[in-house]
């Protein structure tokens, strides 16, 4: 798997705040990458320093083997999609689509044909053939997205950069989006850097997920090892799927002031010990239920449900105020009502937490 682009070092402030703290990057030839963080933690500011929209002030930037720092964004060979797709109202599909290839500064295409052809195959690959002469403000949301998509991919980069690029869109058209998007990407062969603040966005799209966790990053895997094995407590806070609890490990035990768990699940070396048990590990059961051997139990009253199609996540107060979460997949077992304020408790086995420490 060569690199087809490295980041080295990278830093960026704007005054005292350090968007990007001495990133450390590489990304493969020909693959999906997420990029996810919480609001704040940089995302767009590392993409806009890989487009050259910005400068660091320290490290290097290597695509292609070569330095791209200091190089004019045009002549990167990397393109960007904008959240808002940025596009020409008073143009037509195809106008918008063949604007940047006119009027680029490196190799402007200027014989009609051409432009025409290209246009055409770009229209194709991206889904869009029939609406070529349709004013852009006259197709939905997800056809403007791939206007978008198609004028940065006219001009042949060798990688996408993507801004929340399903941000605009509403949820049906944004799933549907995510495997078109997948299936764009494939045909074209070129590495997408796909930034959003939505974990599951993340998962479902990324051969490989990036963690930006305040102008560093935290962990960069597969999504799969990713949801199973965060890399720190602000990677599995960030996924939205785990119950944290801070403490410390004592002997085989972690002692935590919500109460003690025994341990016997993966250990993860982290600097800020902490335990984590996933939403859809836990069991919920009627208080005087028997606990069985190698389980770990704890005690909540029941606040709500939420139904989410596939399963449904309730809410449990612990005696020290803190909110627990617990989903349950309905291809499991069937819907359980709780009664509201009743007293349950929240079992899982010990080999199904994550203790860093
Ligand atoms: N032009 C700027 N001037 C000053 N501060 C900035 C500028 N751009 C970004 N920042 C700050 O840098 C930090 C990182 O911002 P950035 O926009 O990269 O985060 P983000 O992860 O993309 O956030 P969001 O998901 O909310 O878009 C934030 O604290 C932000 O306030």
């Amino acid at each position: 798997m060569s690199a087809a682009l490295q980041l080295m070092n990278v830093s960026k402030s704007y005054g005292d705040l350090k968007a990007l703290d001495r990133v450390e990057l590489a990304l493969p030839d020909d693959a999906y990458i997420s990029l996810l963080g919480p609001s704040g933690s940089g995302k767009t500011t590392l993409l806009r320093v890989i487009a050259g929209f910005e400068e660091p002030e320290q490290g290097a930037i290597l695509f292609g083997g070569k330095r791209i720092d200091g190089i004019a964004p045009h002549n990167r060979g990397i393109g960007f999609v904008f959240q808002n797709f940025a596009l020409f109202p008073h143009l037509s599909v195809s106008e918008n689509i063949a604007f940047g290839l006119v009027n680029r500064e490196l190799n402007p295409v200027t014989d009609a044909a051409s432009v025409k052809a290209r246009v055409r195959d770009i229209i194709s690959l991206v889904g869009l053939t029939g609406l070529e002469d349709r004013a852009v403000t006259q197709i939905s949301g997800g056809q403007r997205q791939r206007v978008a998509l198609a004028r940065t991919l006219v001009t042949e980069p060798k990688m996408v950069l993507l801004d929340e690029p399903l941000g605009a869109l509403d949820a049906n058209l944004r799933s549907r989006m995510r495997t078109e998007l997948r299936a764009i990407r494939e045909r074209c062969g070129v590495t997408f850097l796909h930034v959003t603040g939505s974990e599951s966005e993340a998962l479902a799209m990324g051969d490989t997920v990036l963690v930006l966790d305040r102008g560093h990053i935290a962990q960069s895997a597969h999504s799969d090892l990713l949801y199973n094995r965060p890399a720190s407590p602000a990677v599995a806070r960030f996924l939205n799927c785990y119950n944290l609890f801070s403490g410390s490990v004592a002997g085989d035990v972690f002692v935590s002031p919500t109460g003690r768990f025994a341990l016997g699940g993966f250990r993860q070396p982290a600097s800020q010990p902490a335990y984590a048990i996933r939403y859809d590990r836990v069991d919920i059961r009627e208080q005087n239920a028997p606990v069985l051997q190698g389980e770990v139990r704890l005690e909540g009253n029941f606040v709500a449900s939420e139904y989410s199609g596939a399963a449904i996540n309730s809410f449990f107060a612990l005696d020290d105020g803190r909110v627990f979460e617990v989903e349950t997949h309905l291809s499991r077992s069937a819907p359980q009502t709780y009664v509201e304020k009743g007293r349950y408790a929240l079992v899982w086995k010990r080999e199904d937490a994550l203790v860093f420490a």
